[in-house]
């Protein structure tokens, strides 16, 4: 049997990139599995539980109409349990049957800027990760931990594997890639880069399907519709989606037979996943925390908030993807409006708090590109800048400690983050933060078109609280 290892066993690897495995393994095709671990020490109790049930969990997807099924994913094969030294990892990871490595560590895992460089300077786990393996031990952010399997699976002659990206990231094969090959060029490994560079392809891909993070209630439902007291249950919307660019230098699952579209480039289809729907949903998660909402279908049926990511996606995201020399083959009118439904729909449930967190990585990932583009067609872009202004708001009151949930993220420093909210002009050490805005940091037009924005959304939250 040829297997997949993943690093970053979450909820989405769960259910999604399994759910298709277990669907060629339902039509007797029980050639490739899964094998998952973390990376960190987090989830243990998930990893522990899915330990206990042999990897197997209920998925319960969710209809548009709210309508509720449930099926028993068994694609995980193997439950690598979290060891400081990785071992099991490394020990998997340099095991011939082993074709793919594939990953979900948060658009946050990558440390890159927006010249797709490690940024070195802002990020202290990357740098910690590097001295770590260059003193001989496991390393723990993507960089390094792929650093640790790959020097094993060489020394153990195991050949080629794909390096699969599975996160929200534009071009994620081709940029963390290129975020490896630096971290190894500075670690002054030459043979490993070589090796990597003749034994490894790393496809881009586009995935989709919102999964929130699993709540009792899930394994509550779980067990009433199929009497298993399931610790590991967890919950999607019924979409999915899943586009790969077909470069497997060691073989992959017959994917294309269950839905999955293999093509040759993932350009357009991720460009339209994260402008038309991940920069969308962090606009109505934190329009809606300002709003005091919890969810995010809350915040999608307030005429307000969805007014404003409609007018984001028209005014600024499309006119950008789709042009007379670039026409985009995606019906991005009809793209906006059923992502739209997908966010209203009540029974997901997903939160505000979720979809919110690690601004510092999906402003710059998300949300700048479609300013820079806008810039340099000196087009003005009001719509978009709402987004950002809308964060500055949300960290003001982060800042303030009024957040009714811990904010989480990855890239941000919070000492940065307070002296931006504590500054005599916040907009202006906002427009100025290179974290998230890169070279475009103080252009006066951005400057502008966050002042004014800011000042939108100002009026907006006092409409809405007073405040
Ligand atoms: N949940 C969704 O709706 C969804 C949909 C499409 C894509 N995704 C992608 O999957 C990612 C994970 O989502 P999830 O729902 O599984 O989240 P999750 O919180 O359930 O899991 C996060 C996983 O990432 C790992 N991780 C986090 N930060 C890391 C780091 N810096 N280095 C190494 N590992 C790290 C954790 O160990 C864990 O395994 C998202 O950030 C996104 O890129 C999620
Ligand atoms: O925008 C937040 C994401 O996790 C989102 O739920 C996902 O990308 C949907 O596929």
């Amino acid at each position: 049997m040829n297997f997949i290892l993943h690093l970053g066993l979450g909820s989405f690897h769960r259910a999604h990139q399994a759910v298709y495995v277990h669907a060629l393994r339902q039509q007797g095709d029980t050639g490739w599995a899964i094998a998952g671990g973390n990376l960190r020490p987090d989830m243990a109790d998930t990893i522990a539980a899915l330990q206990a049930q042999d990897g197997r969990y209920t998925l319960e997807t969710v209809t548009p109409q709210g309508e509720r099924n449930y099926t028993v994913i068994e694609s995980i094969q193997r439950v690598i349990p979290y060891q400081d030294d990785l071992a099991p990892l490394i020990a998997m990871g340099a095991d011939p049957a082993t074709r793919i490595i594939s990953f979900t560590v948060t658009e946050a895992g990558y440390y890159l800027d927006a010249q797709n460089q490690l940024d070195w300077p802002t990020f202290a786990d990357l740098r910690a990760d590097l001295a770590a393996v260059k003193a001989g031990q496991a390393g723990h952010t993507i960089y390094g931990g792929l650093v640790s399997i790959l020097r094993a699976r060489r020394a153990a002659g195991a050949g080629a594997v794909t390096l699969m990206n599975c996160d929200n990231l534009r071009h994620n094969g081709d940029r963390s890639r290129g975020g490896l090959l630096q971290f190894i060029e500075a670690l002054g490994d030459a043979p490993l880069k070589e090796w990597v560079e003749q034994n490894t392809t790393s496809p881009n891909a586009m995935v989709d399907r919102i999964t929130p993070r699993p709540t009792p209630d899930v394994a509550e439902r779980v067990k009433a519709a199929t009497g298993w007291d399931d610790k590991a249950a967890l919950m999607g919307e019924s979409f999915i989606q899943w586009v790969i660019e077909d470069d497997f230098i060691a073989g992959r699952p017959a994917w294309e037979t269950v839905g999955v579209e293999m093509v040759q480039s993932v350009q357009a289809h991720e460009e339209a996943k994260i402008r038309l729907l991940n920069a969308t949903h962090s606009c109505i998660a934190w329009a809606g925390t300002l709003a005091g909402y919890q969810y995010i279908h809350e915040g999608t049926h307030d005429a307000a908030i969805r007014q404003m990511a409609y007018d984001y996606v028209t005014d600024d995201a499309i006119p950008v993807l789709h042009t007379p020399e670039q026409p985009c083959p995606i019906n991005l009118e009809q793209y906006r409006d059923v992502v739209l439904d997908r966010f209203g729909n009540p029974a997901i449930a997903d939160t505000n708090q979720r979809v919110a967190m690690d601004a510092f990585s999906k402003i710059p990932g998300m949300i700048a590109p479609t300013i820079r583009d806008k810039l340099a067609r000196n087009a003005s872009f009001d719509s978009v800048a709402m987004l950002p202004a809308l964060f500055l708001a949300y960290l003001q009151r982060w800042h303030a400690g009024q957040i009714p949930y811990s904010y989480q993220d990855q890239a941000m420093d919070p000492a940065v983050a307070h002296a931006i909210c504590d500054a005599a002009d916040p907009v202006a050490a906002y427009a100025a933060d290179t974290t998230l805005w890169g070279e475009m940091a103080s252009h006066p037009q951005l400057l502008d078109a966050l002042r004014k924005a800011y000042a939108r959304v100002l009026a907006f939250v006092a409409e809405r609280t007073g405040a």
